[in-house]
C-alpha cells in the first residue's frame, strides 16, 4: 500500500462516461458501497462527466435500481449524493475540461489534493479524453491516476498504439488498467494457495500435474449487444485477458516479494515462455438457437439483429497453451470460455497425473484441485479414500473448503470495490502492466488474424448446452481426464 497517509487530503473521483451503462450499473453502486463502508478518504468528492445534458437527480434516478440500500443506510446515502456532482461537456474540447478543472478545484482546499479519473467511455473517444485530462485536468498539488477499462486495443498493433499514446501522457504508475477478474476473491487467493502452502509447492510442476483447465461459462448470449461483441469475439472478450491473467497467476514462479512490480515481473516472465497459439490448438464455436428452449434460448447468435448474418465470430473457444519452461514443459493449459452455455461458472482445475504403479487394480482416479471463482467461492481437492466401514473399497471424495459454509459471516466484496479502493491506496498489484498486455497480444494476435482472414467457420452448439461436442475430445486429447464417476454429497448446513 503506497499511501494511506494521503487519506487525510481532499480527493476527487471523476467518472467520465457518467451517463453510460457501466457507470449506472457498476461504478456508481461501487463508489456508494465504498463510501457507505467508510473505506474512502473522508474528504472525497465525486464528479460525473459526460456529454448528456442532465442533472445529478437524473444520474441518481438512473442508477437507483442498481444501488443496494440496507435499512438504516438512508441518511448515509443522502450524504453520498451530496458529495456528488454532475458536469456535462464534450469529450474533445479542451475548454470543457478547463471548466471541469475549475469545478474540481473548488473543493480542493489545502496544500495537497488528489485526483482519480475513471474512463467509462467507448474506445472511440479514448484518445481525446486522455489528452484533455492531461492538458487541462491533472492535479498540480497531488497525484493524478487514470483507470482504464478494456478493450486495450484489438490486436498487438492497436494495443501498442494505445500504450504509446498513454505513455506519452502519463507515467505507468499513474495508469490502472482494469481486468476485473483480478479483483475476484479466488483469483486473489491463487498466490496464497500456491505460495503459502508447502503441501502444494513441491507438486506444482510437470512431474506431477497432467493438465490444467481454466474455464469461464455464461448461461446467456449476447442479448442485443452483438454489435459490439461481433467485432471482438470471445477470445478477445474473455480469453486473452481474464483467462490468461488467471493462467499467469497459476503458472508463474514465486515472486521475490509481494511488491506489485515483483509479482508482475513474474507474470510477464511466464508469458514470455509461451509461443503464439497455433490454429491447431484452438477450437471455436458459435451458438445456435434451441428450438425447444424458452425465450432468448430459441435464438442463435446470428439471430441477433445487430450481428451480420454471415458472422464467423466465435462465442465459444478452447485454446491449448504450452509453457516452454522447466516447470511446465509439455503440460497443457486449457483455456475454455463461452456464452449461451448450460451454467454460469468460472474455475481452475489442476488435474494431477495418474498414480504410478497403481496397486488398486485401476480403481484410482486422478487427484484434482478445483478452485471455483464463481458462483460460490470454493476450493476442493478431489482425492481417493478408503470407504468407511468393514470394506476395503476405494472411493472418490474431497477435502472441501466451501466459503459459504466455512466463512458464514464473511462478506466477500465485489471485484470492482476492491479494485477502485486499490487505486485510492495506490496499489497496482491487481492491475495489468503495459508489458503484460504486450505479451498477451503477442500470444493471441497471429491466431486471431488467421481466424479472421481465413474466415474459419465456428462449430455450432446449442444455446444452453455445454458447448460443441468436439470440445470434450479436445480436452481428452490434451490429457484432461473426465470419468463422470465423481459424486459430491453436498453437506447440509445443519
Ligand atoms: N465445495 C463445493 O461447493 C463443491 C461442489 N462440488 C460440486 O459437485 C459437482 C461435481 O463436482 P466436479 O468437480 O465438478 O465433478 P466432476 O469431475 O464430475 O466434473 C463435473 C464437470 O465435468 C464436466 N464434464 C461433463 N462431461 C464431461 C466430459 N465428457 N468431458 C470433460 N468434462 C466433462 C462438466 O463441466 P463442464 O461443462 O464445465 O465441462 C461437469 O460439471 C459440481 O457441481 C461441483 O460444483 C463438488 C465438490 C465441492
Ligand atoms: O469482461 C467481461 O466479463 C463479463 C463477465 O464478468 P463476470 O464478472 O460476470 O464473470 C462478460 O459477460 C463480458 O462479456 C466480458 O466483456
Amino acid at each position: 500500500m503506497e499511501n494511506k497517509a494521503d487519506f487525510q487530503y481532499p480527493h476527487t473521483f471523476v467518472l467520465l462516461g457518467a451517463s453510460g451503462d457501466l457507470a449506472k450499473k457498476k461504478i456508481y453502486p461501487t463508489i456508494w458501497y465504498l463510501y457507505r463502508d467508510n473505506l474512502l478518504p473522508k474528504n472525497t468528492k465525486f464528479i460525473g462527466y459526460a456529454r448528456t445534458k442532465q442533472t445529478l437527480e437524473d444520474v441518481k434516478e438512473k442508477s437507483k435500481k442498481y444501488i443496494k440500500v440496507r435499512p438504516g443506510d438512508e441518511s448515509k446515502l443522502k450524504e453520498f449524493w451530496e458529495a456528488n456532482d454532475y458536469v456535462s461537456g464534450s469529450y474533445d474540447k479542451r475548454v470543457d475540461y478547463e471548466f471541469l478543472n475549475q469545478h474540481i478545484s473548488k473543493s480542493e482546499k489545502g496544500p495537497v489534493a488528489n485526483r482519480i479519473f475513471y474512463l467509462a467511455v467507448p474506445p472511440t473517444v479514448f484518445e481525446d479524453v486522455t489528452v484533455n485530462i492531461r492538458n487541462a485536468c491533472v492535479s498540480i498539488k497531488g497525484y493524478t491516476r487514470v483507470i482504464i477499462e478494456k478493450p486495450f486495443g484489438r490486436d498487438d498493433e492497436s494495443s501498442e498504439k494505445l500504450s504509446s499514446h498513454l505513455a506519452g501522457l502519463f507515467k505507468e504508475e499513474q495508469i490502472y488498467r482494469i481486468d476485473h477478474y483480478l479483483g475476484k476473491e479466488m483469483v486473489q487467493n491463487l498466490m496464497t494457495i500456491r505460495f503459502a502452502n508447502q503441501i502444494f509447492s513441491p507438486s506444482w510442476n510437470r512431474e506431477n500435474i497432467a493438465s490444467i483447465l481454466i474455464s469461464f461459462k455464461e448461461p446467456f448470449g449476447t442479448e442485443g449487444r452483438g454489435g459490439y461483441f461481433d467485432s471482438f469475439g470471445i477470445v478477445r472478450d474473455v480469453m486473452q485477458n481474464h483467462l490468461l491473467q488467471i493462467l499467469s497467476l497459476v503458472a508463474m514462479e514465486k515472486p521475490v516479494t509481494l511488491n506489485p512490480n515483483d509479482i508482475r515481473d513474474e507474470k510477464v516472465k511466464v508469458l514470455r515462455h509461451i509461443k503464439p497459439i497455433d490454429l491447431k490448438n484452438l477450437l471455436v464455436g458459435q451458438y445456435v438457437g434451441n428450438p425447444n428452449g424458452q425465450g432468448e434460448e430459441k435464438l442463435g447468435y446470428l439471430d441477433d439483429p445487430t450481428v451480420p448474418k454471415d458472422s464467423v465470430t466465435p462465442t465459444y473457444a478452447v485454446a491449448v497453451i504450452y509453457i516452454d519452461n522447466s516447470r511446465w514443459q509439455g503440460v497443457p493449459f486449457i483455456l475454455r470460455c463461452g456464452k449461451a452455455l448450460n451454467e454460469r461458472k468460472a474455475e481452475v482445475r489442476v488435474q494431477y497425473k495418474d498414480v504410478p504403479g497403481d496397486i488398486f487394480e485401476g480403481h484410482t482416479k486422478r487427484n484434482e484441485l478445483v478452485i471455483r471463482v464463481q458462483p460460490g467461492e470454493a476450493l476442493y481437492l478431489k482425492l481417493m479414500s478408503k470407504s468407511p466401514g468393514m470394506k476395503f473399497d476405494l472411493m472418490e471424495t474431497e477435502l472441501d473448503l466451501t466459503y459459504s459454509m466455512r466463512y458464514r459471516e464473511a462478506d466477500v466484496p465485489d471485484a470492482y470495490e476492491r479494485l477502485i479502493l486499490d487505486v485510492f491506496t495506490g496499489t497496482q498489484m491487481h492491475f495489468v502492466r503495459n508489458d503484460e498486455l504486450k505479451e498477451a497480444w503477442r500470444i493471441f494476435t497471429p491466431v486471431l488474424k488467421k481466424l479472421e482472414t481465413e474466415r474459419i467457420k465456428p462449430l455450432p452448439y446449442m444455446y444452453g448446452s455445454r458447448g460443441p461436442r468436439e470440445a470434450d475430445a479436445k480436452l481428452a486429447e490434451s490429457d484432461f481426464k473426465y470419468s463422470g464417476s465423481y459424486k459430491w454429497q453436498k453437506p447440509s448446513l445443519d
